[in-house]
């Protein structure tokens, strides 16, 4: 099966790279709108390919979208990423344009495609993708809660001092420095609550670490991360294309679940072949059920300022 990646810079490379290693896909088509640049990174990422053991096609276009055609899922990575000092929010004004225009591309040459929006703000740039694409809204996925679930098991075995792999944890809401929300009350050392373990103060850094977890990095690396932002797009691709029914937190258009509507925020899904399968409703504490009700009031009025 087919998948594009739109942007073809430090998180579609990464996506383009990710996904091929895992050779679950017969091709990805990475689009960019600088000259040859789509078309330089695929020839180099063709190059690990006998290196790294993999058959996936990877091929580039500038903008020729007709090479997209028959895509199942499309990435949208185009557009500006901050730079230290920088909210996520404040990319709404050049990233609103790109990603408009690069969905009806898409849509126009895949009718039948699943999207995943990585471009920031997210949660707002996946609610234009609902409102300009004419898609099903199962088949519209942003991309945050994957990446940011990933940061929150990082630091929790960080503050365990534990193997990653002997810990589980989620975030939902909004993928945003204040918005995010994740759930200790349900993070696992190989099924014991966290807050056996951990203090007070621990909980509350863990918690703050992963809420600004992509804005340390982009102190530290004068732009936007790249790696876990790739390795969680193609954990989603792949849970699609090979229907493997993941349970994933996703960027979702909300319809009275979790108390929200006409919004786009993270919450838990199943992720198969034809998209969202299912929102999985959980309980919540009351305390995070009224952080969520505050991502969610931040994310609409970040939402406000879109023109469609
Ligand atoms: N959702 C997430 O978790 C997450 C994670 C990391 C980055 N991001 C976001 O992803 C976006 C990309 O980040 P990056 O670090 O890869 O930036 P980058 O600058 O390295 O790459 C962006 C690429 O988009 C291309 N582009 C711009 N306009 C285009 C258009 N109209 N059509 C096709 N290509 C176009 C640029 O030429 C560039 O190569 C940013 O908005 C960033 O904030 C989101
Ligand atoms: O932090 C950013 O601006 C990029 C991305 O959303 C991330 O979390 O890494």
């Amino acid at each position: 099966m087919k998948v594009t990646v739109v942007g073809a810079g430090a998180v579609g490379a990464s996506c383009a790279e990710y996904i091929a290693m895992k050779d679950f896909a017969a091709e990805v088509v990475l689009v960019d709108i600088k000259e040859g640049f789509a078309e330089g990174k695929a020839m180099d990422l063709m190059q690990t390919a006998s290196l790294n053991g993999f058959d996936t096609k990877i091929t580039g276009t500038t903008g020729d979208y007709s090479k997209t055609a028959g895509s199942k899922v499309a990435v949208i990575t185009s557009g500006i990423p901050r730079k230290p000092g920088m909210t996520r929010e404040e990319l709404i004004g050049i990233n609103a344009g790109i990603v408009k225009e690069v969905t009806q591309n898409l849509v126009k040459h895949s009718p039948d495609v699943i999207i995943i929006v990585v471009s920031n703000p997210m949660d707002t740039m996946a609610y234009l993708v609902h409102k300009t694409s004419g898609l099903p809204k199962e088949r519209i996925i942003g991309m945050g809660g994957a990446l940011d679930s990933a940061r929150f098991k990082y630091r929790l075995a960080e503050a365990l001092e534990s193997p990653i792999s002997d810990v589980d944890g989620m975030v939902i809401a909004a993928h945003s420095d204040t918005g995010m929300l994740p759930l200790f009350s349900k993070a696992t050392r190989n099924g014991v609550p966290v807050s056996e373990f951990l203090s007070d103060e621990q909980k509350a850094n863990v918690i703050e670490e992963t809420k600004i977890g992509g804005a340390t990095l982009t102190k530290l690396l004068g732009t936007s991360a790249w790696y876990a932002p790739g390795a969680a797009v193609s954990v989603m691709v792949q849970s699609i294309l090979c229907d493997q029914k993941k349970m994933i937190p996703c960027s979702l258009m909300l319809d009275g679940e979790y108390g929200e509507s006409d919004i786009c925020l993270g919450v838990p899904a199943i992720i198969g072949k034809d998209g969202v399968e299912k929102i999985v409703n959980i309980t919540l504490t009351e305390e995070e059920k009224a952080k969520f009700a505050e991502a969610a009031k931040a994310v609409r009025d970040v939402n406000g300022d879109l023109k469609f």
